[in-house]
């Protein structure tokens, strides 16, 4: 047993703790970061195998753009005097959609417009509008520091400095991109588009989806861009620690809390599988809320607003993943990096509906062993596909999803198949596993239609002393998400502890 004290201890390394450690540390707090897994990054991992090198999520990566304040993984890395080398990708999504719909959403932001147009003539004013109106909240939170909600004099600073874009944002907080949409776009094909333009990243369709991280999303893609970092999504993690171990902070790995330790009701340190403790004065959680508040804190009762909160979110399905090694000549010279498969609209949020495709080895062909790709499929699942399973039956379950998967993107990819080089299958227990999230959810999805991202808790939580980080927390999911939530976090937590 240990007792080293901390300012902060944070439990997990994903990208929202590795962001509001390496903030902390710079402000000079002293900060411990504590991973089960045996490297960095949670979400934004990576794994090798046979000379191939596989990020463990999907590798369209936002928030590397150059200019404005959105461009959070940069800042994030420029606090501790990091650069990382990136390649821009030109286009977002290759879509293909029922009916024919094949759509580019290129970085130019007219190019799209015109792309999209071309399938419906009628909406093209309906089209500007709507995609004009994601600029706008796009704008007002580009022109201002991202900081703590929580933190009232930068509220009023930012406030009496940005007037506009703060009652602006204020305007939007309640609002989803479908009530948006649906003022000025009637073609119902066209709103299951704008369904699958949120599906693809918030897995709830438009009218669910904030309308503040629709304007992120679809309004960033053509200003900051999307840009791959060299070597892999994993750099972004393996590169914040570098940052961190040279701002003084300290991350030990393969260290797995089973416990948060109270004190007359406050967080006062955490305990270790290994039975090892370590004291802070401040603990930050990066696991899901399920998990900090399930399993992690052991009250008899879970807290009211935790249980109001889970009245209102559910944790949305994992995903099956297949991690393909392939034949390079099996990509025609114009194959986009992202794709989306659906071939019915009504299928889209269903399990196996939507197919997302990452090929990463077209920005970065160092990724690969010359002369092949790597391809990441992935689609909804439920954990409850997968448990329980002998271990048979497992692996015979994943090899018949796999075998479907193929099949289907055999229609973008001909002669995939037969010019597989390797293949490993993830599953919803395998996102569980190495990612210890809960049933190895995405991230929380609103259970019915909610007022925007009003309903998502910052920072701070009802036990004094601790707070959460991640896509637990506003705004929700998404790297450059919860590199918003990791400012915020460090923000809060660097006044509660008078930080110069
Ligand atoms: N844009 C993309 O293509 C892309 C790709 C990958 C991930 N993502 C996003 O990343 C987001 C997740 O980031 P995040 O910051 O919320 O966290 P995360 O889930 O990525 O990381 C949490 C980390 O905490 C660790 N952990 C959990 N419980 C622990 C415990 N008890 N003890 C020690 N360690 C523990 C896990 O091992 C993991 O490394 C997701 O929302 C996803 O949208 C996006
Ligand atoms: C002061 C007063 C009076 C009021 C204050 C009002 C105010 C200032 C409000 C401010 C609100 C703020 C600051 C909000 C900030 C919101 C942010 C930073 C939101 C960021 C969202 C980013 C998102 C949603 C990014 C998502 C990215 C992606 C791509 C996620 C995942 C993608 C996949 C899993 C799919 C990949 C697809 C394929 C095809 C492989």
């Amino acid at each position: 047993m240990s007792y080293d004290v901390f300012d902060v201890i944070i439990i997990g390394s994903g990208i929202g703790a590795l962001v509001t450690a390496t903030q902390l540390a710079v402000k000079g707090a002293s900060v411990l970061v504590l991973e089960r897994y045996i490297i960095p990054g949670g979400s934004a991992g990576y794994f090798e195998r046979e000379g191939y090198k596989f990020d463990v999520g999907a590798s369209m990566i936002f928030g590397f753009g150059q200019k404005g304040t959105t461009n959070l993984l940069t800042r994030a890395l420029d606090a501790v005097n990091i650069s990382l080398e990136t390649i821009p990708d030109q286009v977002q999504i290759h879509y293909h959609l029922p009916n024919n719909l094949d759509v580019k959403v290129d970085r130019n932001y007219q190019t799209f417009l015109e792309n999209i147009t071309a399938y419906f003539p009628d909406e093209r004013l309906g089209i500007r509008r709507f995609y004009d109106e994601c600029w706008k909240v796009f704008n007002y939170l580009n022109s201002m520091d991202l900081l703590s909600l929580e933190e009232p004099r930068y509220l009023l600073r930012t406030f009496l400095q940005h007037p506009k874009s703060c009652l602006g944002l204020a305007k939007y907080l309640p609002v989803n991109a479908g009530d948006i949409a649906r003022k000025y776009i009637k073609d119902p094909e066209l709103l299951r588009f704008i369904d699958m333009e949120c599906y693809c990243w918030s897995v709830v369709p438009a009218d669910m989806t904030p309308m503040i991280n629709a304007g992120m999303v679809f309004s960033d893609r053509h200003y900051g861009g999307v840009n791959y970092p060299k070597g892999g999504v994993g750099q972004i993690a393996l590169s914040l620690v570098e940052g961190l171990e040279k701002a003084g902070g300290k991350i030990i790995t393969s260290a797995h809390v089973t416990k948060i330790l109270l004190e007359k009701g406050r967080a006062i340190g955490v305990k270790l599988a290994s039975g090892d403790v370590f004291r802070a004065s401040i603990i930050v959680s990066n696991a899901t809320r399920w998990d900090t508040f399930g399993k992690l804190l052991t009250q008899e009762k879970m807290l009211t607003n935790e249980n109001q909160w889970q009245q209102r979110y559910q944790k949305s399905p994992s995903f099956l993943s297949l991690h393909m090694g392939v034949k390079s000549d099996i990509l025609t010279n114009n194959t986009e990096c992202h794709h989306i498969l659906l071939e019915k609209w009504e299928k889209m949020a269903e399990l196996e509906g939507t197919i997302f495709v990452s090929i990463p080895t077209l920005l970065d062909p160092d990724l690969a062993p010359h002369g092949y790709h790597i391809i990441h499929a992935f689609t909804p699942h439920w954990l409850n596909e997968w448990d329980k399973l002998s271990q048979s039956d497992y692996e015979a379950r994943k090899e018949a999803a796999a075998d479907r998967i193929i099949t289907r993107l055999e229609k973008i990819f001909p002669g995939l198949d037969a010019s597989l080089d390797y293949l490993e299958i993830g599953t919803p227990r395998t996102h569980r596993r190495f990612l210890g999230r809960s049933d190895g959810t995405y991230g929380p999805i609103p259970r019915r239609k909610l007022p925007g991202l009003l309903g998502m808790p910052f920072n701070r939580t009802a036990v004094p002393g601790l707070y959460c980080v991640g896509d637990s927390t506003f705004p929700g999911q998404g790297l450059n998400a919860v590199a918003f939530s990791g400012f915020a976090c460090a923000h809060r937590i660097g006044v509660d502890l008078r930080l110069g």
